[in-house]
C-alpha cells in the first residue's frame, strides 16, 4: 500500500518540480507513472524511497511515513530498482549477489536458499549462480540486479526504467515477474517511457504533466482519450495507433480490435 497525499516539491524556493500530488495504490496494483522528459517522474520517485522529503504533504508506504523512517529501513518496504541497476551489483558471484538483501534480513540456512534458488529461477540464471556478474550478457546483467531487490520481497517495488536494454526473452521474463508480484498482493511502480510496456503491464496509469499529476485512469481509459495522452506527452501503443488508423474505435485489446474490424467489413 502507497499513500501519497498532497505533495510538494521543489529543488530551488519558489520553483516546485511537484506541485499537489495525490494518489494511493493498494496492494496488488501495478501503477505506471509516465510523462515527458522533465515532468517529475525520477523526482517522485526520490520521494517515494525517502532520498528526498516533500515541502508539503505525506508519503506513507506501507505504514511507514517517509518523514519520520530512516531511509535504510524504508528500503525493507519499498524495493527500488533504479536506472541502470546494474550499477547496484558489487558482489563477485551472481548467486551472492541474490543472497546479499535476504542475509541483511536475517535469513539463514534452508529459508535463505530456498529465497534465492527462487529468485534465480524467476529471473532465468539458475544455471548461472556462481557465474561473476560482469562475465554474463548487459540483459542478464540487469535482470541480477532486479533479482537482488526481488529477493528482499518488498511489499512496494519499484522499477525505474526496468525493461530498458533487456532482450525480447528477458522483457517477457520480467512481465511475468510483474504478474506474479501482483498476484502475491505487492504494490508495482514502473517508472516507464515504453508505453507498450506500460500498455502490457500496467493496471492504471498516472500521468505528470508540468510536476501535476494530470492523469489518474486505468489503463486503456488513459491510452484511448487522445486529449489526455497529448496533454501529457506520451505516444500511444501500437494497437491504439493503429485502431485509429483504420477508423476505428482506439482499443487496447486484440480481441476488441479483432472484433470492431471484422464488424466493419462485414458491414
Ligand atoms: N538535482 C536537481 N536539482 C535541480 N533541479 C532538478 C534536479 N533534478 C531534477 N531537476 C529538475 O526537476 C524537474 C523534474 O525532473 P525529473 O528528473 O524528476 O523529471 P523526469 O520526469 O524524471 O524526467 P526524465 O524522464 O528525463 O527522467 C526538471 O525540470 C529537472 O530539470
Amino acid at each position: 500500500m502507497l499513500t501519497v497525499d498532497d505533495v510538494t516539491f521543489a529543488y530551488a524556493p519558489g520553483a516546485p518540480v511537484l506541485s499537489d500530488v495525490t494518489f494511493h495504490v493498494p496492494p496488488g496494483q501495478v501503477v505506471a507513472i509516465v510523462g515527458r522528459n522533465g515532468a517529475g517522474k525520477s523526482t517522485l520517485l526520490r520521494l517515494l524511497n525517502g532520498l528526498y522529503q516533500p515541502e508539503s504533504g505525506a508519503i506513507v508506504v506501507n505504514g511507514n511515513a517517509t518523514s519520520d523512517t530512516p531511509v535504510h529501513l524504508l528500503a525493507r518496504s519499498i524495493g527500488t530498482v533504479f536506472q541502470a541497476p546494474e550499477q547496484q551489483i558489487f558482489n563477485a558471484k551472481v548467486i551472492d549477489e541474490i543472497a546479499f538483501g535476504p542475509k541483511q534480513l536475517g535469513l539463514t540456512g534452508k529459508a535463505l536458499d530456498e529465497r534465492v534458488a527462487d529468485v534465480l529461477q524467476r529471473i532465468g540464471l539458475a544455471g548461472e549462480a556462481e557465474t561473476h556478474p560482469l562475465d554474463i550478457d548487459a540483459s542478464a546483467r540487469r535482470m541480477v540486479a532486479i533479482g537482488s531487490v526481488l529477493a528482499m520481497q518488498p511489499p512496494v517495488l519499484l522499477l525505474d526504467e526496468a525493461q530498458r536494454g533487456l532482450d525480447k526473452v528477458a522483457i517477457d521474463r520480467l512481465a511475468t515477474i510483474i504478474a506474479d508480484e501482483k498476484a502475491r498482493g505487492t504494490t508495482v511502480l514502473l517508472v516507464c517511457h515504453d508505453m507498450d510496456f506500460v500498455a502490457r503491464n500496467a493496471d492504471r496509469v498516472l500521468g505528470l504533466a508540468k510536476g501535476r499529476l494530470a492523469a489518474d485512469r486505468p489503463t486503456e481509459a488513459f491510452f484511448t482519450d487522445a486529449a489526455l495522452t497529448a496533454e501529457v506527452g506520451v505516444e500511444v501503443p501500437d494497437m491504439v495507433s493503429l485502431s485509429a488508423a483504420l477508423g476505428l474505435a482506439p482499443t487496447l485489446s486484440p480481441e476488441r480490435f479483432a472484433a470492431a474490424w471484422m464488424a466493419r467489413n462485414e458491414a
